[in-house]
């Protein structure tokens, strides 16, 4: 069984990660972590915070000589911005933030926890938490790889721009994807989110979005029908709505299938002249019963607006109990780039785990044969 634990804060020192159950035998290549963590902070439209961070991966167990052992895998990220907060944690210097920030996670927070201050919410809400998961998600992909199965994605939507993805194979869009700024494979439409994000900059406003993560060769049978926890649908489903501002997932075209006739959804079986089964569309998004079916596994999600907006949102100060705005300090105006790497390392972690499942064994030797 593969499962893993994050820990640390958004203001803190650094993110920590634990993995327990890889295989032991795979080799792992670092470069490879660290280049997954430098996709996930680029993109148009972030705060100054991404100029402060250079996330970097330590590997500090279950590693040795480049390859895993079947220990658990401790990983560690520091946080650059810790040297600007250190002092004003540590002397106790900050103010408390007593007015919650409509779409966070500030007000339940400090209900739940019974706080006079969102602060301790925010950090641990905060997705930096996701340089942890995308540095899991490269070490899920590089044990996806050793079996052929590849993972990508493309940002389709930003804001009210809708991009024309142009009808290219995955590899291909995704290359593009690489070479824009907003990851988006249409060079215009790239142009006009860009756009978009700057002009939400001007007005104070932010901006969501949808993006796409697909995987390919899956074999088919990841998953299973029989119960619902082992769907693979509703696994991933939960891996990527637990992105943070992720509020929609469909697997394929789900909502526009909601609309057609079945024989226009359901994907044809045909007999090939090489006696194997092949189907020419793959609007289930890769997946029946619960289970993979051997097309591509493609994924949608909807990102809401970021929540913190430069122009104020009406709100309450918890503590004096007065109608109130929040303090802006900053934020991203735009991330939907950035949770478009953050989706992949969640499918591949999902896969991965639905892999060592199946092919069961200790070792990458024992799972290939
Ligand atoms: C990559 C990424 C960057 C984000 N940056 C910000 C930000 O700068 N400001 C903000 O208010 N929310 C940001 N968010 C969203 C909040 O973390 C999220 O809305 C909050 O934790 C509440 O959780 P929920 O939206 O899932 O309910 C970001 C999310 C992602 C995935
Ligand atoms: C730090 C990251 O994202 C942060 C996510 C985030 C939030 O509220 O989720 C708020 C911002 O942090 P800050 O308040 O320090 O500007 C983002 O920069 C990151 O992605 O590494």
């Amino acid at each position: 069984m593969l499962r893993f634990l994050t820990a640390g804060e958004s203001h803190g020192p650094c993110l920590l990660a634990i993995i327990e159950g890889l295989p032991a035998g795979l080799p792992l290549n670092v470069e490879a972590i660290d280049r997954e963590l430098w996709r996930r902070q680029q993109g148009y439209g972030r705060s100054h915070r991404m100029k402060i961070e250079q996330d970097r991966v330590e590997v500090l167990s279950g590693v040795i000589r480049g390859v895993t052992t079947g220990a658990p895998v401790a990983l560690r990220i520091e946080n650059r911005d810790w040297a600007n907060w250190k002092e004003k944690w540590e002397q106790n210097l900050l103010e408390p933030l007593t007015v919650p920030r409509p779409g966070h996670a500030d007000y339940a927070g400090m209900v739940k926890y019974r706080l006079l201050d969102a602060r301790p919410i925010l950090e641990r809400a905060s997705a930096r938490e996701t340089a942890a998961r995308v540095a899991i998600g490269a070490i899920a992909k590089q044990l996806l790889a050793q079996f052929g199965i590849t993972i990508g994605s493309y940002v389709c939507q930003i804001g009210s721009v809708v991009a024309n993805i142009p009808p290219h194979s995955y590899p291909e869009l995704w290359k593009a994807a690489e070479a824009s700024e907003v990851r988006c494979p249409s060079p215009e439409d790239s142009e006009r989110m860009k756009n978009a994000i700057d002009e939400a900059r001007r007005a104070r406003d932010t901006l969501g979005g949808i993006f796409e993560v697909q995987a390919l060769n899956v074999p088919i049978g990841l998953g299973s029908h029989v119960h619902w926890d082992r769907r693979l649908d509703a696994r991933i489903a939960a891996a990527i709505m637990s992105i943070q501002a992720i509020k929609g997932i469909e697997i394929g075209p789900a909502f526009e299938n909601a609309g057609l006739p079945g024989t226009q959804v359901h994907d044809d079986l045909y007999l090939s002249e090489n006696q194997t089964v092949i189907r020419t569309t793959n609007r289930a998004g890769g997946i029946e019963g619960g289970m993979s079916n051997g097309n591509p596994i493609v994924v949608r999600a909807a990102m809401k607006p970021i929540a913190t907006t430069g122009t104020p949102h009406q709100s309450v100060d918890i503590v004096n109990l007065h109608a109130a705005t929040p303090i802006y300090q900053r934020s991203d105006i735009c991330a939907v780039p950035a949770a478009s790497v953050i989706g992949e390392a969640m499918l591949a972690w999902v896969l991965a785990e639905a892999l060592v499942e199946k092919l069961g064994g200790d070792s990458l030797e024992e799972m290939r044969r």
